[in-house]
C-alpha cells in the first residue's frame, strides 16, 4: 500500500525537511518486507489564495483514486501509536493500494473535504503549525513501520 502526505504549503530545505526526508526513507526501508511504501510528499499551493475551498479542491486532484483518506485534524481521533500501526495494517489487509494523509493550511481542512475522510487523527488538542504535523506524521509513519515489523525502535 502506497503512502501519500498531501500537505498544503510548500515546505523549502531546512531541519524539518531533512528529518522528514529520512524518518520517509526509514520508513520505505521498513516497510517494504511489510506490503507498505513507498511514503511520497505531495504539496498543493493555492496561489489566488483563495481559500480552504479552493485548496481542498487541489488536495482532492492530488488523491489517488480509491485512495483511503485520511484527515489529520485536532478534532479527530487520538490514537496509540501501536493503534495507529494496526489502523495501517487494517487498511492494507482489506487490500486498499493507497491511503492518503490530508493535512490543511492555515485555515485548516475545509468542512466538505473532512466529511469525505474515512477517518481522522488527533495529535493532541492543541494546534500544531502544518510543518510540525507532517514531521510527526512521518515519524509515526515510520514507528509504525517498525511495530508491525517488530523491530526494537518502539519502546514504551
Ligand atoms: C495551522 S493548522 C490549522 C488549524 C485550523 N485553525 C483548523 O481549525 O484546523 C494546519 C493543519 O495542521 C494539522 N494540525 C494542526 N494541529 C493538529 C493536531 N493537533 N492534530 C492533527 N492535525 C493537526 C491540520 O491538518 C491542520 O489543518
Amino acid at each position: 500500500m502506497r503512502l501519500h502526505i498531501c500537505a498544503v504549503g510548500r515546505l523549502r530545505s531546512g531541519p524539518e525537511k531533512t528529518l522528514i526526508d529520512d524518518y520517509l526513507q526509514r520508513f520505505d526501508r521498513t516497510g517494504r518486507a511489510l506490503g507498505l511504501g513507498p511514503a511520497r510528499i505531495v504539496e498543493v499551493e493555492d496561489k489566488k489564495n483563495a481559500g480552504m475551498g479552493a485548496e481542498a479542491q487541489l488536495l482532492r486532484k492530488a488523491l489517488p483514486k480509491g485512495a483511503v483518506i485520511c484527515t489529520l485534524d485536532e478534532r479527530g481521533r487520538v490514537l496509540s501509536s501501536p493503534d495507529f500501526a494496526n489502523k495501517i495494517a487494517g487498511w492494507r489487509d482489506g487490500g486498499r493500494s493507497d491511503l492518503a494523509f490530508i493535512i490543511g493550511g492555515a485555515d485548516g481542512i475545509d468542512p466538505s473535504l473532512r466529511a469525505e475522510a474515512d477517518f481522522s487523527i488527533s495529535f493532541g488538542q492543541m494546534v500544531w503549525p502544518h510543518m510540525m504535523v507532517r514531521l510527526m506524521l512521518s515519524e509515526q509513519i515510520y514507528r509504525a513501520a517498525t511495530i508491525l515489523s517488530g523491530s526494537p525502535y518502539h519502546r514504551v
